[in-house]
């Protein structure tokens, strides 16, 4: 059974859906403030490692673990939402088949619990 990798089309293919996905989150009004004082290198690094979450691929990340590298960064749900609605339309745009995209996105829910603080009230 191919890899969800192997299924998009591979690294080249991946490759453009990370340019593409890249130039939707930083022309994004809601996420752009994010990502303001971040340098591109560290801005491109992060996106890569948000597809590959997506993909499931080889976990080759070693840093902080997700909630240590998003606290107080004031994420909320519909900022997630919108990062994983730029991923899918992306993958959309490149002719990734539905069902794949599908499964790219039930890969990413589980993290959207350690990247969203809970809203614990006082
Ligand atoms: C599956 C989802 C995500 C993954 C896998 C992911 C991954 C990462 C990683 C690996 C880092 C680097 C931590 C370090 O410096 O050691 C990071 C930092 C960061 N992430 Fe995410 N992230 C995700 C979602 C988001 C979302 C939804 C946002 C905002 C809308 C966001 C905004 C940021 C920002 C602003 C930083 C700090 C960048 C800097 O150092 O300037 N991330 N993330």
């Amino acid at each position: 059974m191919a890899s969800i990798f192997e299924r998009i089309g591979g690294s080249e293919a991946v490759a453009a859906v990370v340019d593409d996905f890249y130039d939707r989150v930083l022309a994004d009004p809601l996420l752009s403030g994010f990502f303001a004082n971040t340098d591109m290198g560290k801005l491109k690094a992060h996106q890569r490692s948000f597809v590959a979450a997506a993909l499931g691929g080889p976990q080759t990340y070693r840093g902080k673990t997700m909630d240590e590298a998003h606290a107080g960064l004031g994420i909320q749900a519909e900022h997630f939402d919108a990062v994983v609605g730029h991923l899918v339309e992306s993958l959309r745009k490149h002719k990734v088949a539905e069902d794949v995209i599908a499964s790219i996105a039930d890969a990413l829910a589980p993290l959207k619990a350690e990247i969203v603080p809970s809203e614990v009230s006082a």
